[in-house]
């Protein structure tokens, strides 16, 4: 089935009532626009014709009919945009949640996945699109089917001939649709979408890069860039506005063939038939003839619905499989809490103590309870086992039967070269990536089975790039823990030595950070993300370098944070160079050639 016509069948099915009333609503402003042309033309002409035979004609019901018509139509426009539009964009929230959903249960391509933002930039723009499939196509090829039909009734009631000019129109119409479907402008649709994300990359890194470009004098060269890629894409749009031209011509003179049909039809009928009077009143041909005209009006409302059909079915081939892979992720989150004990903890359960050194879970049907650690006699709250780990594309393995375990309230400091794994290794903990063989496990179950709602709560990861928001100081902490207190997020606060700070601003917990955490300093930034951790009670925090780039007094400051979530029982595994924090460390374990070369 084509994308097209899934994503129809998707928003039908979500969507079912709403969407037929709203193609029942949009015949209604049609067909009262086309009896008011209709009307008007008879009732002029009507009283021009009694006018000059001096007749006396009754006005009154025509004029009412008319501002009825009138009021009609504009009432049905209104009540057919509110039901589309308010289906629509129902819809694509729910599909919304979907793809997000979707594009969240990816497994991500590689820890250091880059451009995601822009990806999702394309996806939203992708979205928007999906709305013109049924407003812009299934509303008007409804609407217009609907008159075609009648219009064919008709003619096959008064003048069959004039079925030939209807069909002919018919055919012209299917034309200009197959016209803007085909497979070239696919190509050339691809082109400028290729065209559009050059333009984003290229004016992002012109953004964030003005600085160094204007340094180093490559300002010239990263314009002339951007409009490099901007011309690209003028020229890919180019076959598609010619083709979307074309079906207009072709549109519009489908309608004149089809006010053809009419003049067809009742031409003859106005004539006087010999010895007696013609059929039908010059004022009811001029009537009809004008309703004909009204017809080609219609039938212009398909033009933009069939000049962005490519686009359209293009976003809806991206958008449509990560909204399939949401639905599935969505499903199987709803049917967590109906599993059985072998799950272990499911979302909205509480979680044992944060003191991870008296944890009894039960071990995962299947999974043998791991040995706990010989020489302590205590569970990991994290263990490596044999972990081979590869990127994609890379010709050695980066980590190679590498074995690491945390105890519980341990705090473990990795070190080694620049590019040994180091971060490879936080990002296999926070199962941002999988290995490719041998087992991690977070305390007595592997981590590949603990649901993510859960995994997030009992392992926070805290990098050197504090990711914060452009919203409150209140939500940005509650992004972890949303139905927190005031107290909870103040006493988190005081834990990482920042109440006082917010309590001087004068909206406290309710001041607005800019893009990026704006208004705090990085010291500041990054205790504020460790207050977010500290909500959730994490039972291991993984930390990159996170003191990197502060100066030593607020370095300090943001280590001595640390000891909060040692005093909630945490296990911490740092990354760092640094002598403050290998300070901190209870041992300092030396990664090297894929594996631990010694311990400290
Ligand atoms: N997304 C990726 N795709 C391919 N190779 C990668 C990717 N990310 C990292 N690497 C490579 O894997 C190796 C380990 O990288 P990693 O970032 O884990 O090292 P690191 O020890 O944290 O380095 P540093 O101390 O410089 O931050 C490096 O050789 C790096 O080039």
């Amino acid at each position: 089935m084509s994308p097209l016509r899934s994503l129809i069948r998707r928003q039908f099915a979500d969507q079912r009532g709403p969407f037929l009333i709203g193609v029942a609503l949009a015949l209604v402003p049609a067909l009262c626009g086309l009896l008011l042309l209709g009307l008007a033309g008879w009732f002029i002409t009507a009283c021009a014709v009694a006018g000059a035979a001096g007749l006396a004609v009754n006005y009154f019901t025509p004029s009412a009919l008319i501002r009825a018509l009138a009021i009609g139509r504009t009432a049905g426009r209104y009540g057919e945009r509110l039901m589309t539009h308010d289906a629509t964009f129902r819809f694509l929230a729910r599909l919304r949640g979907a793809v997000f959903a979707g594009f969240a249960s990816r497994r991500p391509a590689s820890a250091g996945e880059s451009r995601s933002g822009l990806r999702l930039a394309r996806l939203t723009l992708d979205i928007d699109q999906l709305d013109r499939a049924y407003l812009r196509f299934v509303v008007p090829l409804s609407v217009v089917s609907v008159v075609l039909a009648g219009g064919a009734v008709l003619a096959v009631l008064l003048a069959p001939a004039a079925l030939v000019p209807l069909a002919v129109g018919v055919v012209l119409l299917t034309l200009a649709a197959r016209i803007v479907a085909r497979r070239q402008l696919a190509t050339a649709a691809r082109r400028m979408e290729a065209a559009e994300e050059a333009m984003r990359l290229r004016s992002a890194d012109f953004v964030a890069g003005r600085r160094d470009l204007a340094i180093y004098g490559g300002l010239p060269a990263a314009t002339d860039a951007i409009l490099d890629a901007g011309a690209r894409r003028a020229r890919a749009e180019d076959p598609l506005e010619r083709a979307a031209s074309l079906a207009e011509g072709l549109v519009t003179i489908s309608g004149q063939l089809i006010l053809a049909a009419g003049l067809i039809v009742l031409v003859p009928a106005a004539a006087p038939v010999a010895g007696g009077e013609a059929s039908l009143s010059a004022a009811l041909v001029v009537g009809l003839l004008l309703t004909g005209l009204g017809l080609t009006e219609a039938l212009s409302s398909l033009v933009p619905g069939l000049a962005g059909l490519t686009r359209t079915e293009r976003a809806a081939a991206r958008v449509l499989p990560l909204a399939e892979a949401g639905d599935a992720a969505q499903a199987e989150r709803r049917s967590a809490p109906a599993r059985g004990p072998q799950d272990g903890p499911v979302a909205g359960t509480t979680l044992p103590p944060a003191d991870a050194g008296t944890m009894t879970q039960p071990a995962a049907a299947g999974t043998m309870t791991p040995p706990a650690d010989a020489g302590t006699g205590i569970q990991p709250a994290l263990c490596f086992e044999a972990v081979r780990f590869t990127y994609p594309g890379a010709a050695r393995p980066v980590l190679e039967d590498f074995d690491l375990s945390l105890a519980p309230g341990e705090t473990v400091c990795l070190v080694g070269p620049s590019g040994c794994g180091k971060s490879t290794v936080l990002a296999l903990a926070a199962r941002l990536t999988r290995p490719d063989d041998g087992l991690i496990r977070l305390g007595d179950r592997p981590l590949s089975t603990i649901p993510e709602a859960e995994l997030r709560r009992r392992l926070a990861v805290i990098s050197q790039k504090p990711v914060l928001f452009n919203d409150t100081i209140a939500e940005n902490l509650r992004l972890a823990a949303p139905q927190a207190s005031p107290e909870a997020l103040w006493a988190a606060l005081d834990q990482v030595g920042l109440a006082d700070t917010v309590a001087a601003r004068p909206d406290g917990l309710s001041a607005m950070l800019g893009e990026g955490g704006a208004g705090l300093s990085g010291g500041e930034a990054r205790r504020l993300t460790l207050a977010r951790a500290l909500l959730t009670r994490p039972e291991i925090v993984l930390l990159d370098e996170v003191t990197e780039g502060l100066d030593e007094a607020t370095a300090a400051g943001v280590l001595a944070s640390l000891g909060a979530f040692r005093s909630q029982g945490a296990s911490l595994l740092l990354i760092s160079h640094r002598r403050r924090e290998l300070a901190l460390a209870d041992r300092i374990l030396r990664l090297e050639g894929g594996r631990i070369a010694a311990t400290a």
